[in-house]
């Protein structure tokens, strides 16, 4: 039985060369039927354009660009041209709520329904709902893509339409009609939210499964946007596994609206129920598809200890509900209680007492192998405490790799946090400098280093934009140096990369939360090297992804640069 899904091949050929897709906003009246010599758009297409109807291209590298390019795959880039060509790329064949039968074909590598709120407010996380289903139009409509949430390829689903975009349209799932019996079993899904909550898509996937989906998104990221070619990328290495794959999100970060005006005006007149939970509350995650809360009382991918701490919570905001001027985003993170009193002596990580922070301001500690973490509650810290040694153990070989004789002895850690990188490194490498542009994060980061008790002077730490730390490590023998580049979401920019390529170190590892900015990062740092590097470059060595957050479509990747 196979249990590995396969998106199709995406189109080699880069398909800008055919097709424009601008990003920004355009006006349909811009694409000029007569000058293309091709018939005129349907009525209903000529109608529209005289609105001149203004619609928003994404941003590049976006989720919707990313989107947007697997619907480009599925419909094939000749019929994506006839449609711009005849102006009816945004004449959707779906009327609003219209249900349709159809099959699906693959797996979309990245978010759709991105006006969804996130589920866990930062920046820096994966956006909610990816890996949705894409399937073509049915034969009888033009050619157009569906996508729709919780289905799996190969499935016949029903769906029901409820935003249209350009040559897709966004729908709920209804039903599935004929499931994937080799890729679906429902009896693996673990939580009783799961098809309603935005926060999990893969729950009903045997792991293994997740495992090479998340594989197949590199692949795909690195083919759409590295602008590298075929011979530069290598064979992309089986994602690595969490060794949790349950209860290991450490913050979660559940939200409610406050009581709506209509049952306030109840309330003052005396006429509502205070003893019970109102109906309208719900307090939770957004509901797939909707601007919707769904009511959450557990989050089995969350730890224990989140989940213990939830209850209590909300019977405290259900008690208070009336207090509550506005709605409220709540923080809950899993802590460390305290630090070991004898740093020389520390205790079994089971013997250790973790408690549920939620207030922003407070301190949480976490630890990874022996090396302990205090940072605010509103900082960033990854959310998979189970994945941290084997994350930082395969960036230390891809630095050290046995094969090499003597390896770097500096190191620089770009996007550095409060230090995760830096100190669970420090013990391979003489000296260490962090660059972060949260002050708060560099402090942490600074007293990290004390109370792992590295020697003095050993790490340093600098609060501002990572391009700024070039120039603070001038000193650092670039052939001896490992640069560590961990971006949020939007990935790097070109002034690091200029002054990245300017410094020419022996090895870059590159960990993103976005593939497909990482992919765009890696091409332009190969590329302006090839170009300024006079007779140097860069050689993507390997790349692979890490499964930070199973059950989800997001995936985490790591690729090496060795310069020769
Ligand atoms: C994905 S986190 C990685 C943090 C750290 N490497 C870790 O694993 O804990 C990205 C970090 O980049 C920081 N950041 C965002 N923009 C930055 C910039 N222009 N220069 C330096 N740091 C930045 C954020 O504050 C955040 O801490």
């Amino acid at each position: 039985m196979s249990t590995r899904v396969r998106s199709p091949t995406s189109d080699p050929a880069p398909l800008e060369k055919k097709i424009r897709l601008d990003h920004h906003t355009i006006d349909e009246a811009d694409i000029s039927i007569e000058d293309l010599g091709v018939p005129g758009p349907s009525k209903k297409a000529s109608k529209k354009s005289k609105k001149k109807q203004k619609h928003i291209l994404p941003e590049p590298y976006s989720t919707g660009d990313v989107l947007w390019r697997d619907v480009v795959a599925l419909l094939g880039s000749d019929v994506v041209e006839n449609a711009l060509q005849h102006g009816t790329e945004w004449t959707s064949p779906f009327d609003h709520r219209e249900e349709v039968e159809v099959v699906v074909s693959t797996l979309s590598s990245n978010g759709a329904h991105m006006y969804v709120l996130p589920l866990f407010v930062n920046a820096d996380e994966p956006p909610r709902a990816s890996g949705d289903a894409l399937a073509r139009s049915p034969a009888s409509h033009p050619p157009w893509v569906i996508v729709a949430p919780f289905a799996l390829p190969r499935e016949r689903i029903r769906v029901r339409v409820y935003r249209s975009s350009r040559l897709h349209s966004f729908a709920d799932l209804v039903e599935v009609i004929t499931p994937n019996p080799d890729l679906r079993d429902d009896s693996r899904v673990e939580c009783r939210y799961f098809g309603k909550c935005s926060g999990c898509q893969y729950q009903m996937l045997s792991y293994d499964t997740q495992l090479g989906i998340k594989r197949d998104v590199v692949i795909k990221a690195y083919q759409n946007f590295s602008n590298l070619p075929n011979e530069s990328i290598p064979d992309v290495l089986p994602t690595i596994a969490s060794p949790l794959q349950y209860g290991y999100r450490t913050k979660i970060t559940p939200h409610f609206e406050a009581a709506p005006k209509k049952a306030r005006t109840q309330a003052e007149s005396g006429s509502a129920d205070f003893s019970d939970k109102p109906n309208w509350l719900k307090i939770g995650f957004n509901e797939i598809g909707r601007r919707t809360v769904l009511d959450i009382e557990e989050c089995p991918i969350s730890t224990p200890v989140l989940n213990a701490a939830l209850g209590p919570i909300r019977e405290d905001i259900i008690k208070n509900i009336w207090s509550y001027k506005k709605g409220v985003s709540l923080l809950l993170r899993d802590s460390i209680e305290h630090l070991p009193s004898d740093m020389s002596a520390i205790p079994a990580p089971e013997d250790e007492k973790h408690v549920c922070i939620t207030n922003h301001k407070e301190t949480v500690r976490e630890r990874v192998d022996s090396t302990y973490f205090e940072f605010p509650g509103h900082s960033f810290f990854q959310n998979n405490n189970s994945v941290l040694v084997p994350l930082t153990s395969y960036v230390r070989d891809a630095i050290f790799p046995s094969s090499k004789l003597s390896g770097p002895t500096h190191l620089v850690d770009a996007y550095c946090g409060s230090g995760l990188f830096s100190l669970m490194l420090a013990p391979y490498f003489e000296t260490v400098a962090g660059i972060e542009l949260s002050a708060e994060s560099i402090k942490s980061a600074t007293e990290n280093a004390v109370i792992n008790r590295l020697p003095e002077g050993k790490c340093s730490f600098l609060a501002g934009d990572a391009a700024n730390i070039f120039s603070t490590v001038s000193h650092f023998p670039p052939d001896k140096t490992a640069l560590i580049i961990d971006p949020p979401r939007k990935g790097s920019d070109e002034p690091f990369i200029q002054q990245l390529v300017r410094f020419a170190c022996s090895t870059v590892v590159y960990v993103s939360c976005n593939v497909h900015t990482q992919a765009r990062d890696v091409g332009m740092i190969m590329d302006m090297m090839e170009r300024e590097g006079g007779g140097r470059k860069y050689v993507l060595e390997s790349l692979r992804g890490f499964d930070l957050f199973p059950q989800t479509a997001h995936v985490e990747s790591v690729a090496v640069l060795r310069l020769v």
